[in-house]
């Protein structure tokens, strides 16, 4: 079932227009109050837009400020929203809890009680069936919750960052569970996390300040951002300019590298995109290096597994462009490095993508 959704509310100043194919889940990803769970919220019919419509399939769910206002229940939308806490019923067995959509729906109680075993069943929890929410763990939780989600045959899915409030250890088992039924199912996913962008959806779609900044399949869009926060997402540094003289240029830095595709026009707008790996950190400029070199002022510096993340504001652009570079712990201490040191980050053009936008 197709979602479309173009749609504004004015006191969040989100307006966001984007589409859903059949079968398809779109990843939708953002910086903290970018409009995500605005967005979940209006398909959900939890919240009333100030204009715009919301489709699934040729069903009108949502339509404002054109004709005749409509703003179906949020229980007779075909939607089930899934949440980072599971709500479950406290006083229902998992079983029960799964079975309250069918029932709901009018399915006998044998046929409810059926269906919810097939589900726990699917999302391997069909042990646990006699329990009640506070004998469970939370991703024994979180699976019943996608499991009564299921259960009431929504037409389509919203999860809004069904893994964040999970611990690290039990989150790759649920996003296995969730990778399988999301399959061939019309689905939005709210996340902040790489992985379920890569792994559970076909296309994400990046907001920033209520905006629609990107869109595109996900693995594309990771590695080969166009935004900032899909960039800082899949781990790259980004500079955005204009592509002048074989290089990107922002105010304050020129950005040599390799281009991706067709090779920009002179004055087009282009990213270069390049891995902090690909950084090598000097105190002084290198001398006659065929390499980029930036000036950079660092900001922080961070443990990321074996190395230490130094993030720094590259000078000349009004603290605009941050730049990160990862080093071993003993170049942090040989090069003394501490936040407010000038330093150069370096990296070679062939590390460099460079691509139009
Ligand atoms: N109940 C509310 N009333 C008024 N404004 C709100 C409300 N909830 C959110 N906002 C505002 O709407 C904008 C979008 O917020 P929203 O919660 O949709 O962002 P988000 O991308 O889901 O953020 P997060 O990742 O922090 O959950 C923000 O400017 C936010 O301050």
């Amino acid at each position: 079932m197709t979602l479309s959704f173009d749609v504004v509310v004015r006191e969040r100043d989100v307006e966001v227009a984007f589409e859903v194919a059949d079968g398809e889940t779109v990843a939708l990803l953002g910086p903290n109050g970018a409009g995500k769970s605005t967005v979940l919220a209006v398909t959900a019919g939890l919240l009333r837009p100030d204009a715009g419509r919301v489709l699934l399939g040729d069903r009108v769910l949502t339509s404002v400020g054109d004709g005749a206002t409509v703003d179906v229940a949020p229980h007779r939308r075909g939607v089930a929203l899934l949440a980072q806490d599971p709500l479950l019923f406290p006083h229902l067995t998992a079983r029960e809890n799964v079975a309250f959509g069918p029932r709901s729906l009018g399915a006998p109680r044998r046929e409810a009680r059926r269906t919810a075993e097939r589900w726990l069943a699917e999302v391997g929890v069909d042990d646990l069936a006699d329990r009640r929410p506070a004998q469970l763990s939370g991703g024994q939780a979180q699976r019943v919750a996608v499991a009564r989600a299921l259960a009431a045959d929504p037409r389509l899915l919203l999860l809004d960052e069904p893994m964040a409030a999970l611990d690290v250890a039990v989150a790759p088992a649920l996003r296995q569970v969730l990778r399988r039924v999301l399959a061939d199912r019309t689905a939005v996913v709210v996340t902040h996390d790489v992985l379920d962008a890569l792994l559970l959806a076909d296309r994400v779609v990046v907001l920033e300040a209520g905006r629609v900044v990107e869109a595109g399949p996900s693995s594309d869009v990771l590695t080969h951002p166009r935004s900032g926060f899909a960039a800082r997402l899949a781990g790259l540094n980004l500079v955005r300019g204009r592509w002048d003289d074989d290089a990107v240029r922002s105010a304050g830095l020129a950005v040599r590298g390799q281009s991706v595709g067709p090779t920009p026009a002179a004055g087009e707008e282009a990213v270069a995109t390049f891995r902090p790996q690909a950084v090598a950190v000097f105190r002084e400029p290198p001398a006659g290096s065929p390499r980029n070199a930036f000036a950079v002022t660092v900001t922080d510096l961070e443990p990321v597994g074996d190395v230490v993340r130094v993030r720094g504001r590259a000078d000349g652009t009004d603290g605009d462009v941050e730049l990160r570079a990862d080093v071993t712990p003993q170049s942090v201490a040989e090069l003394d490095l501490v936040p407010g040191l000038a330093v150069t980050f370096s990296v070679k053009a062939t590390e460099v993508s460079v691509y139009g936008l």
